[in-house]
């Protein structure tokens, strides 16, 4: 695969299930009958270049402007084919999966937005349907299994809602273990008040607190911005902000992070994200997690990671620099990603994880793990 700046991505908004809303997160004013616009163009919308991993070449104007449908080709024909055949459907070949897992110990981690929950509007609207609530639970029945999320914890356990998971909240600079409520599954190896924990990012929290009420008052006036409150990281999102005004919304995030040289800018799915920039991303919490799993420098292990957006890029990089496990990235049209497996969307996620645990019920044959 060469061109990637060629390769359109979706980012179809789902209608958003009505939820209250939550604290830690500021909209700026306006929002009310912005929200109906951007429901609309929401509609209309089809890709999306800012969450795909692409790089565009200019300024990060240029990235933003990219996710608008006006500016992205859509790939199709004899392209798309050879994507596809690179990144094959991980349930159309579960066959593959489960061979290459035979006789491993099986970890599951998943990403949260636009894996577990569809992409919608407004991100306290991303709510998890039971039905993917029930998959979880069965999966984390029989394999350790961890939610890796950018949300803080707090936001994102409010969604899943799951005690017997690993969470690793903030781009992974925010990991806590299962609930003693969880300890009877026979996977979990920390003993009792040997809480796995780790917050590599603890001491930008004064600063971060800082950036986020200074980012809060210079977003009120761009209609449409939101500025999300993620702990150790903070999310500034532009799905509902008029093209014609991404430049001030790009411009003003800089002139608010200028003079914090400890904190870096990043971006995800129609949102800027600033973050400290120590070296821990979501490759790091994986590697974290696996260790404190007791799988260090194990060759039985088979870590099991899916993602949609370039955050998650990092823990594929990982599984594929330590040749363990599969990367499975969700996206309905080609990107580029080093994970090795694809699926189009959180139903067919949820379908797989349905899959994974069916193959471990009927383990006596030997179908997948150990
Ligand atoms: O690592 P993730 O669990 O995928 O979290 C990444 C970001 O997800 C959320 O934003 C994205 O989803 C929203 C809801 O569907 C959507 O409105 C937004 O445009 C997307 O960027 C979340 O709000 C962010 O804080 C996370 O960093």
């Amino acid at each position: 695969m060469t061109n990637h700046a060629g390769f359109a991505a979706e980012d179809a908004v789902t209608a958003a299930v009505p939820a209250p809303a939550q604290a830690g997160r500021h909209f700026s004013a306006f929002l009310t009958p912005r929200l109906t616009d951007c429901k609309k163009a929401a509609a209309a919308e089809h890709v999306d270049l800012a969450g795909a991993g692409v790089t565009v070449p200019g300024s990060w104007l240029d990235s933003m402007r990219a996710s608008s449908p006006r500016h992205a080709k859509p790939v199709v024909g004899a392209e798309h084919d050879d994507w596809m055949e690179k990144h094959p459907s991980a349930l159309a070949w579960f066959e593959s999966v489960a061979a290459a897992a035979k006789g491993k110990e099986i970890v599951v981690f998943l990403d949260y937005d636009g894996t577990l929950s569809p992409i919608v509007t407004d991100p306290d609207r991303a709510i998890m349907t039971d039905d993917m609530r029930e998959a979880v639970r069965g999966v984390a029945k029989h394999f350790p299994t961890a939610i890796v999320s950018g949300r803080c914890i707090d936001k994102v356990f409010d969604f899943v809602k799951l005690e017997e998971l690993y969470y690793a909240g903030s781009h992974g600079m925010d990991i806590r273990g299962p609930t003693a409520a969880a300890s009877e599954y026979h996977h979990i190896k920390a003993k009792q008040g040997d809480a796995v924990t780790c917050q590599p990012a603890a001491e930008f929290l004064p600063v971060i607190e800082e950036v986020y009420h200074a980012l809060t008052v210079k977003m009120a006036s761009i209609r449409g911005a939101l500025v999300e409150n993620n702990k150790f990281c903070l999310s500034v999102h532009y799905r509902c902000v008029d093209e014609a005004e991404w430049g001030a919304l790009d411009a003003g995030v800089r002139a608010v992070i200028e003079g914090y040289p400890d904190l870096r800018l990043t971006k995800g799915r129609k949102v800027l994200e600033i973050r400290p920039v120590i070296d821990w991303d979501k490759g790091s919490a994986l590697q974290f997690l696996l260790k404190s799993l007791g799988y260090e420098g194990r060759k039985d292990v088979f870590p099991i990671y899916i993602g949609d957006d370039r955050t998650d890029e990092d823990a594929f990089k990982v599984l594929r620099n330590r040749g363990q496990g599969m990367g499975i990235l969700v996206t309905k049209f080609p990107k580029e990603t080093t994970a090795s497996y694809t699926l189009r969307e959180p139903s067919e996620v949820k379908e797989f994880l349905r899959k994974l645990v069916k193959s471990k019920s009927n383990g006596d044959k030997g179908l997948i793990g150990k």
